[in-house]
């Protein structure tokens, strides 16, 4: 079994919570109030701010400039067409970027800062694979709805789901999955630590915007 596999297996409670999601049924059917996608996407704004500099640090870390191609191509897509995704839905959603983060917020922040300072490829690793694995499980069963939907819920799920996205899961899975045999047994332990701490943080992300984060205007 790959080692992602028995990792997302130990996380199985809260990956199952995370990934079949009231908040993202409710997107996927156009049904998601307004005033939730709102706060869900400046704070996600703010999420995608920590996930940049800890992606960049990552490809720092990638053991040779082949294994740090695919993450400077999906970083070139986080800080360009999705980037300009959420700049686009703030106007057509009449909203600004700027909102003080929520305290879901700030957890997932804190988790992508500790795993960037620990100058451990392996951790950051961790966190990278959960957000993104994460967000491809839940958004492929929609892919079906993208062209139906409003573009703030339609390209949200398309960001997440086809070739190029599975693609660059299955890329971080791959570095994880291959730097794993050579750790350390407490290595091992700290990286299914990070791992099931964010599975558990992406679920209380959703949980937070589905009660509503306050929306700042
Ligand atoms: C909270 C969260 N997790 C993962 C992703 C996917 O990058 C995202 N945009 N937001």
């Amino acid at each position: 079994m790959r080692p992602t596999d028995m990792l997302k297996m130990k996380a199985a409670e809260d990956w199952i919570l995370a990934t079949r999601h009231p908040f993202t049924a409710a997107l996927a059917d156009g049904t998601l109030k307004s005033d939730l996608m709102r706060g869900y996407l400046q704070q996600d704004y703010l999420f995608i701010d920590q996930f940049v500099r800890l992606l960049a640090t990552t490809i720092a870390h990638a053991p040779t400039l082949a294994d740090s191609v695919p993450a400077a191509q999906f970083l070139g897509v986080i800080t360009g067409p999705e980037n300009t995704y959420f700049l686009r839905s703030f106007e057509a959603l009449d909203i600004q970027p700027e909102a003080d983060p929520a305290p879901e917020t700030v957890n997932f922040q804190n988790l992508m800062e500790e795993a960037r300072l620990s100058g451990r490829y392996e951790i950051m690793l961790a966190v990278l694979v959960v957000a993104e694995w994460v967000y491809l499980e839940w958004a492929t069963p929609f892919a079906d709805r993208i062209d139906d939907l409003p573009f703030w819920f339609g390209e949200w799920i398309a960001l997440h789901c086809g070739e190029g996205f599975e693609g660059v899961v299955d890329y971080l899975r791959g570095q994880l999955d291959t730097v794993w045999d050579g750790l350390e047994p407490h290595e091992q332990a700290m990286v299914e630590e990070y791992f099931c701490e964010a599975v558990k943080r992406e679920r209380a992300f959703f949980e937070g915007a589905w009660a509503g984060f306050p929306v700042a205007s």
